[in-house]
């Protein structure tokens, strides 16, 4: 739609405006500065899971959504449309939302499906079965043996996560992940929270997957804002795209992330999950 087609225009042509996270607005208190960025637009909602509906935790399988947050983005996506967009296996986080009406993107925006269009044949994203098994398989061979490894697998995506391993076997643990970056072609290496995200190197991300969501959820119209929370590095894709379509960023971090030099493309920040819940409740008509 030529709507998306100027944003691809734009953002290949502009490079992404970063601020330090403690220069961000907080946006429940400055709730009348978001409001007149709305200017009028129906906001078209798009979720992070961890770190934004839930805390982070030690363990993926620990982070569930309350029932009061389920019922928030229930309440919310009753009036509003609402996406959820995760780095989680696509039937992971629809299973830890649980609300089957929503859209939801897994894989970091690899693997999309909405209620009424099914599962989305993506352009350029193809069948990475076979690749993703190997990595799978060269992570828990090398992995495993280090106390508090986690491997974790998703369609497009294998998770290696580092939260529970001690710094000793850190260089262990990193020294696996460079050994298969260096043995197998076709990889690319995401970090996120104590985790670092193998891929296949194509030229998708979760701004690609907002902005093809919003086509094919036929929300790609001047009527609506499109408005993605997020917390970690991955997110920063899609706030960097929402840049260019005049839509509106929520970080969830501390103002003291920018004491380790944090910056972000958002346009907003909170402190935490309960905050983004908050804002989410000033957001439902
Ligand atoms: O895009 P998201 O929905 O935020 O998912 C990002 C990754 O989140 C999970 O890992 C992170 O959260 C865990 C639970 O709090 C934590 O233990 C881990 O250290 C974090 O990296 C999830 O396990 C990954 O698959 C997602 O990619």
């Amino acid at each position: 739609m030529w709507w998306s087609r100027i944003w691809e225009i734009f953002l290949v042509t502009t490079e992404p405006r970063l601020r330090p996270v403690r220069d961000l607005p907080h946006a429940l208190e400055a709730f009348d500065t978001l409001e007149a960025a709305l200017n009028g637009r129906e906001p078209a909602i798009f979720l992070d899971y961890d770190g934004t509906l839930t805390p982070i935790v030690s363990r993926p399988e620990d982070a569930i959504l309350s029932a009061e947050g389920r019922a928030v983005v229930d309440t919310l996506a009753r009036k509003r449309p609402v996406a959820v967009v995760s780095g989680r296996d696509r039937p992971d986080v629809e299973t830890l939302v649980g609300i089957d009406t929503l859209t939801f993107a897994g894989s970091h925006g690899f693997d999309i499906r909405t209620p009424t269009d099914g599962v989305l044949a993506l352009e350029g994203v193809g069948d990475y079965t076979a690749l993703m098994d190997e990595v799978e398989s060269r992570l828990k061979v090398g992995l495993d043996p280090i106390p508090g490894a986690l491997v974790e697998r998703k369609k497009f995506s294998v998770a290696a996560h580092y939260r529970l391993v001690s710094d000793e076997e850190y260089p262990v643990f990193r020294s696996v992940l460079d050994r298969l970056m260096g043995a197998v072609s076709g990889l690319k290496e995401k970090p996120g929270k104590k985790v670092f995200e193998i891929q296949p190197a194509i030229d998708w991300d979760k701004g690609k997957a907002v902005a093809t969501l919003l086509g094919t959820l036929g929300l790609d119209d001047p009527g609506h804002a499109p408005m993605f929370f997020g917390d970690d590095v991955t997110d920063e894709d899609a706030f960097k795209a929402l840049q260019g379509m005049n839509g509106i960023g929520v970080l969830t971090a501390p103002a003291s992330d920018s004491d380790q030099g944090r910056v972000s493309a958002a346009d907003f920040r909170v402190d935490d999950p309960d905050q983004v819940l908050d804002l989410l409740r000033r957001l439902t008509p």
